[in-house]
This record gives C-alpha cells, sequence and structure tokens, in this order.
C-alpha cells in the first residue's frame, strides 16, 4: 500500500535559520497521525512544503506516491488543508469561496455547489451560507476553514492547529467531526499545542524539535516510556518502606509520604496490581491505591526541554 505521505531526509533553509534539519517520516494511509513541537519546531513549514507554499532546500516528498514538486498537481489534489491563519477571501459569502475553490479544482459548477452545501452541512454551519467570512464567530471560521478543505473530497486532510483558542464545547464537536472523517477512511495529519487533543485523537505521533524528528510512537507507547505514581494508602499510616519485590525492573523509587507509600514506576498500571499483592500477602491493610499515569504532556516537555539557562550578563 502506498505511504499517505513519505519524506525522506527533508531540509529547509530560511536564509541562517534551519526549520527542517533532515526529516524522515512515513504516514501510513488512512492514519490519524499527530505532529507535536513547541513553537518553532517546524511544524508549519513542514506543512507548507507538502502544499507547495514553500520550496523545500533538500530531501523527497511524496503524497500518495506523487512527488510534491515533478507531480505537484496530482499531489496537491489529494490534500485538503485548514492552515492556522485564516487566508479566507472575505468579500463573498462563504458558499460562493466554497464553490470557487471547488472550480478551481476543475469540478464543474453544478456540482460545485452540492459539494459545496454538503460540507457546509457535515461541519454544521449550513445556515450560515449566505454570511460573508468576517461575520461568522471564530469557532464559526474554525469550521468553516475545515468545510474548505473538505469540498474537494482529499484523501489526506491537514489540519494546522484546528482548534486553536476555541471552547471546550466545539473543540469536542470538531474531534467528533474529524474522527468521522478518519473513520471514513480519510488520512489526517494534525499539529497541535493541546497535547490532550493528540492523547485522545492520534494512532501516531511525532515529536517534532528545532527541525528534526525526535520519535515516532503511539501516544500509549510515549506514556509508557515516562514515570507514574503509584500511591498505596495503608489502614495503619506505615512508617518505614516495605520490602518490594515485584516490578520486575519497572520500579525506580519507594518512599513513605504522610503514612503512605508511593512508587514510582514505568508501567505503573502492570506494576500496581502485583504491588497490591505482596502488600497484602505481607499483612498489609490497604485502603486505596492510586496509580497517576504520566501524561502525554510530561513526556513531550521531557522530550523537548530546552537548555532555558539564561547565559551570564543576558539575564
Ligand atoms: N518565511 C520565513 N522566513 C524566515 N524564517 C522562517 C520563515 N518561516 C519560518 N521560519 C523559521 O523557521 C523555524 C520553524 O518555523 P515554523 O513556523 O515551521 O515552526 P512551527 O513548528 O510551525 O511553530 P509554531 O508552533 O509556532 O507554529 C522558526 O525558527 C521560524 O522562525
Amino acid at each position: 500500500m502506498v505511504a499517505a505521505i513519505e519524506i525522506d531526509d527533508l531540509r529547509k533553509e530560511y536564509g541562517d535559520v534551519t526549520a527542517l534539519d533532515g526529516v524522515s517520516l512515513t504516514v501510513p494511509e488512512g492514519s490519524f497521525f499527530g505532529l507535536l513541537g513547541p513553537n518553532g519546531a517546524g511544524k508549519t513549514t513542514f506543512i507548507n512544503i507538502l502544499v507547495g507554499l514553500v520550496r523545500k532546500s533538500g530531501g523527497e516528498a511524496r503524497v500518495f506516491g506523487h512527488d510534491i514538486e515533478a507531480d505537484y498537481r496530482e499531489a496537491r489534489n489529494h490534500i485538503g488543508v485548514a492552515p492556522q491563519e485564516f487566508n479566507v477571501d472575505r468579500f463573498f459569502p462563504i458558499r460562493e469561496v466554497l464553490e470557487h475553490k471547488a472550480g478551481y479544482h476543475g469540478i464543474p459548477a453544478s456540482e460545485a455547489r452540492e459539494r459545496a452545501d454538503e460540507v457546509l452541512k457535515q461541519v454544521g454551519i449550513y445556515e450560515k451560507r449566505d454570511t460573508r467570512f468576517d461575520w461568522l464567530s471564530g469557532g464559526m471560521k474554525r469550521r468553516f476553514l475545515i468545510a474548505r478543505a473538505l469540498v474537494t473530497q482529499p484523501d489526506l486532510l491537514i489540519l494546522d492547529e484546528p482548534t486553536a483558542g476555541v471552547d471546550v464545547q466545539l473543540r469536542h464537536d470538531l474531534w467528533d467531526l474529524i474522527t468521522d472523517l478518519n473513520e471514513g477512511g480519510t488520512t489526517i495529519l494534525l499539529t497541535t499545542h493541546y497535547i490532550e487533543e493528540a492523547e485522545r485523537l492520534c494512532d501516531e505521533v511525532a515529536i517534532l524539535d528545532s527541525g528534526r524528528v525526535v520519535t515516532v510512537s503511539t501516544p500509549d507507547e510515549l506514556m509508557d516510556s515516562g514515570t507514574d505514581r503509584i500511591t498505596v494508602t495503608f489502614r495503619d499510616p506505615i512508617q518505614s518502606v516495605p520490602d518490594i519485590t515485584v516490578g520486575d525492573g519497572h520500579i525506580e523509587a519507594v518512599d513513605v509520604e504522610d503514612g503512605r507509600l508511593v512508587v514510582a514506576a514505568s508501567r505503573g498500571g502492570v506494576v500496581a496490581p502485583d504491588l497490591v499483592r505482596e502488600l497484602d500477602d505481607a499483612g498489609y491493610e490497604i485502603v486505596d491505591l492510586d496509580v497517576s499515569r504520566t501524561s502525554l504532556e510530561e513526556v513531550f516537555v521531557e522530550m523537548t526541554r530546552q537548555d532555558t539557562a539564561v547565559p551570564e550578563g543576558q539575564a
């Protein structure tokens, strides 16, 4: 099966600034792929290269097997993109903006109207079809950008920070919408600063930092790589650390805090049942157990931690 996106050693320099420093990635067809990274990591540059807005300095990029430069039209026709910025024609009613977009992609006028109506219904702003973009609320603008990306029925939908600045309700609505699209077969490439969003939606994430891929993994695998915290509360508070033999190398630290046992371990969910069994066998009476998993956010911060020390004299 041909990959939705295949990138090999992609590079981009803007003068002295290296925005992409040899990125290689494969986004399988049908996947929900997250691209995470701190500000300036190179995410937007990556997207802009894919859609032909920025010219790469080196490396290869293919979309559904089509080279993004040699086969630009073919590659571009597979992609729908909802950008971070509101780059929309503000003078026409939004339905017309969609019709123009469809027309530009070679869709006949009669079909363009149908498509426009269909996607406006899909994102829930059909009743605003005769309104100009400027007059939509912030949330409706986000919805409209997705509608515009969908009007050409793309196989690959690229969403650059789709839920930036929207309220919780709309964020959940958008999540439902894009999950449905993915379940219908559309490959999704999502960039986001809301790590929870990636954790919930993506089946694979790449973490980009300073133009390089730090890791590509499932959210679960990434969270497994962090340290979880297991807290055991006893009927009679303990004073000293009991003997613990379980854990199979996953336990990193054991402490007593306020009469409770606190264990730092990788794979806390796997360690906790064995730990409880061992303590129970040793005669401890347990009244509460809490396992707090490392969040993807903590793993992300750890992996992209910058050296924030300020050189002397520059504070
Ligand atoms: N047109 C440009 N000219 C010069 N430098 C640029 C240009 N566009 C981006 N850069 C630089 O390239 C680097 C990567 O920027 P990019 O916008 O791709 O990052 P990003 O991961 O999308 O960031 P954010 O999360 O803030 O949107 C940054 O150092 C940025 O300043």
